[in-house]
């Protein structure tokens, strides 16, 4: 049976008072079991605008399972997530409307091209006003690349146009499910300081990963799965 620590996050007394601080989003007594063996229990925490939680583990310790929860895409056993006060089960489209989540599999098509992987996710998740699909590729190190199928791309510059969309999208949520994976250090950084931004300008991010994370101007509070 895996075993849970909450480094920052806790009780659920702390959650209601966080609620009454104004907590944006907010996960109080969640408890996951897959056959028989406890990914989490209790577990809780508290964000408001301009922070982030960041959830580490080892592998199979349940972090995507949480992300998942998180999103509403898998349902506790116990427990229950709350965007703006309200269990998102009961407030589904409004929560959808303010969420971003890119996944483990991104959701990149590699038969279409950078620029209509971007026009596709504007369609369905909306478009922040004032920023255009190719200069968020050109921000992504993918310059020359928007017409080409992303069947053709690398690993890491098929993540590169899963992570554009996050410039792109007028989410206020974060949800990223091991956002570093396949990038070199530079896009890593980039993506620090796209998160870094994000939170500057009130917005919440949550994230799984394996990598030491460098925010500008914050510092991601840690959930710790597993023994
Ligand atoms: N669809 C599924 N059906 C059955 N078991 C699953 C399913 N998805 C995940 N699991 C199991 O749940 C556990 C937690 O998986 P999860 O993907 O949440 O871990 P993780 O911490 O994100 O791992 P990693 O670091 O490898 O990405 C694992 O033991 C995994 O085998």
């Amino acid at each position: 049976m895996s075993t849970e620590a909450v480094r920052e996050g806790g009780a659920p007394a702390r959650a209601r008072e966080a609620q009454a601080a104004g907590a944006l989003l907010e996960a109080e007594g969640l408890v996951f079991v897959r056959e028989d063996r406890v990914l989490f229990e209790d577990l809780g925490f508290a964000l408001h605008a301009g922070e982030a939680l960041q959830v580490e583990g080892p592998n199979g310790s349940g972090k995507t399972t949480l992300l998942r929860v998180l999103c509403g895409l898998a349902l506790p056993e116990e427990g229950e997530v709350r965007w703006r006060g309200t269990d998102i089960r009961r407030a589904r489209s409004e929560y959808l409307a303010e969420l971003a989540y890119i996944g483990h599999q991104h959701g990149v098509k590699g038969e279409l091209t950078p620029r209509e992987n971007l026009a596709v996710a504007c369609a369905l998740g909306g478009r922040r006003d004032g920023v255009e699909a190719d200069e968020a590729l050109a921000r992504m190190g993918l310059s020359g690349y928007e017409d080409v199928p992303c069947r053709t791309l690398s690993a890491g510059q098929r993540r590169r146009v899963a992570l554009a969309r996050l410039l792109l999208t007028p989410a206020r949520l974060w949800i990223l499910d091991e956002p570093f994976t396949a990038l070199d250090r530079g896009g890593r950084r980039d993506i620090e300081r796209l998160i870094s931004q994000h939170l500057a300008q009130g917005g919440l991010a949550v994230f799984t990963t394996h990598h030491a994370v460098a925010l500008d101007g914050a510092e991601a509070r840690v959930v710790h799965l597993g023994a």
